[in-house]
């Protein structure tokens, strides 16, 4: 057995221009918790999860080498999205600066998943997203012309079945029949499920066909399937996952069995940023607590108070409430801002030369991201802003000022002092009252907003053109219109 060591002694003092600030006492404490048994941290946007990540990564890593013999230990800090990778791999190359050496390796699930394969042996080819919908929609034709009860949907809602089937680990038709569905407000019949399935069956012969062994969504399972059959040691001995409510079931329990028994992993999560598979727990992942407590983290040091408030105001909305088990509370912070702007547009040409215009009168001066629905719509944006720098690009992280742009997804984890929300007139964000899917919608476009206000420090301007979208809090004091519906 090895003695439980706790690290006890903070980094060094912050350097000038470090983008590690010193933790608080209670950010300390839970980075220094035991290294042995797993722990959970829930905190709402800005509580500093992603700084207490790195900090619990370099911490542990280097704690490893008192008991390993001058060695660090391997720890994994894990998310979702690459461009939240580079930032959080910008931050572990400062806080492993100013410390003894570690060995922490940044990544997403799905390239440390696909490492691991490799190293097993498994080099199989994946099936990229465009020919998995083609291979998708043509499965689904020939399901529907002998099975009717689903030939109304759409190929997205195969695609996002397939997804929560591959992501919840469900490997047979008996386990799919019996399995409760969340996410989805009126479950699927059994007759329905049976066609989904087929359909399933279909693409998944189509894809062999194709000598195509893997997609995305079952990278989790074909991780886990390969596990029990491993005789090595496992790779990591701590796992630290952020953003860690966007990982599926399946991964996140593969990652708890990729570390090895006398290591832990660290979760931090923040659901009221679920955008991917909503109402999935960290508590159906084989994440086991023991006796310690679930760490809530609610005092938000990144937004001022205008903007919080704007935040909190959409986060009010009954779709938040479903996962109330697993939400905080945000404390308003005190920091002054002025009122978050917005503002109407002839069209959407209009919506984007303004935008182009407010970017580039802060961009020379702190950063600005330019947030979009879609990718065909960041390509448009950067047709009117040629000189702003795309979200994923690997370099971001090394500049203070400048203009960004991206998808609200490539945005998840991030920061900037001003946020520039284009193209929220009903006309372009989809809403639905009624069927479960159209909730779905709703709920993933309420999050959408909440995740781009939040990743603004100081300033923002939303703008639209027709009517607002009726998703944005009614309360208009909470900020300045400017120009009419
Ligand atoms: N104790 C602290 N003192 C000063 N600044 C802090 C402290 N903790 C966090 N911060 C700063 O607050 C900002 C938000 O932190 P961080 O990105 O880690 O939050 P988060 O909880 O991961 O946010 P989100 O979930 O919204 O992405 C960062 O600029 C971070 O440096």
């Amino acid at each position: 057995m090895f003695a439980v060591i706790t690290s006890g002694h903070a980094l060094p003092p912050t350097p000038k221009g470090s983008m590690l600030p010193p933790l608080n006492p209670r950010q300390r404490q839970v980075v220094d918790l035991r290294s042995q048994g797993h722990v959970v941290v829930l905190g709402t946007a800005g509580t500093g999860k992603s700084l207490m990540a790195v900090v619990r990564a370099v911490t542990l890593s280097r704690d490893g080498a008192a008991m390993l013999g001058g060695e660090p230990s391997p720890v994994l800090l894990v998310t979702f999205a690459n461009s939240l990778v580079n930032y959080l791999d910008h931050l572990t190359r400062e806080a492993s600066s100013r410390i003894d050496p570690v060995n922490v390796t940044t990544s997403t699930f799905h390239k440390a998943a696909m490492g691991y394969l490799k190293a097993r042996g498994i080099t199989g080819r994946s099936c990229d997203p465009k020919t998995r919908d083609a291979l998708i929609a043509k499965a689904t034709a020939v399901v529907s012309k002998t099975r009717t009860n689903l030939s109304d949907r759409p190929m997205r809602f195969f695609r996002e079945e397939f997804d929560w089937i591959g992501g919840n680990g469900v490997r047979t038709l008996s386990e799919y029949l019996r399995i409760e569905r969340t996410g989805r407000g009126t479950a699927l019949g059994q007759p329905q499920r049976e066609t989904v399935w087929a359909a399933r069956d279909e693409y998944l012969r189509y894809r062999q066909a194709r000598g195509l062994d893997l997609d995305l969504s079952l990278v989790g399972c074909a991780v886990r399937d390969q596990l029990p059959h491993d005789p090595n040691d496992r790779p990591w001995q701590h796992i630290v996952i952020d953003e860690g409510q966007d990982l599926q079931p399946e991964e996140i329990r593969a990652l708890v069995n990729m570390v090895r028994p006398d290591g832990s992993i660290t979760f931090f999560g923040d659901y009221a940023q679920q955008m991917y598979g909503s109402h999935l727990s960290w508590r159906s992942c084989g994440i086991n607590l023991g006796n310690r407590r679930v760490e809530r983290f609610a005092d938000n040091f990144r937004n001022s108070t205008p903007i919080a408030r704007l935040a909190v105001a959409v986060a009010k909305h009954p779709t938040f409430a479903g996962t109330e088990d697993e939400l905080v509370e945000p404390v308003e912070p005190k920091r002054e801002g002025g009122l978050p702007i917005v503002l109407r547009q002839a069209n959407f040409d209009a919506e984007l030369e303004r935008v182009a215009k407010a970017a580039r009168a802060r961009g020379n001066r702190e950063s600005v991201v330019v947030l979009a629905h879609t990718k065909r719509q960041v390509e448009l944006i950067k047709e009117s802003l040629p000189e702003a720098r795309h979200l994923k690009d690997k370099a971001i992280w090394t500049h203070r000022t400048g203009i960004w742009c991206g998808t609200y997804h490539s945005a998840k984890g991030l920061e900037f002092d001003t946020v520039i929300m284009p193209l929220w007139g009903e006309g372009n964000v989809r809403v639905g009252v009624g069927t479960s899917e159209e909730d779905e919608l709703t709920s993933r476009e309420l999050k959408k907003l909440y995740v781009g206000i939040t990743r603004a420090r100081t300033r923002l301007l939303v703008t639209y053109s027709g009517k607002l979208s009726p998703l944005f809090p009614a309360d208009e004091s909470l900020y300045r219109r400017v120009g009419a519906d």
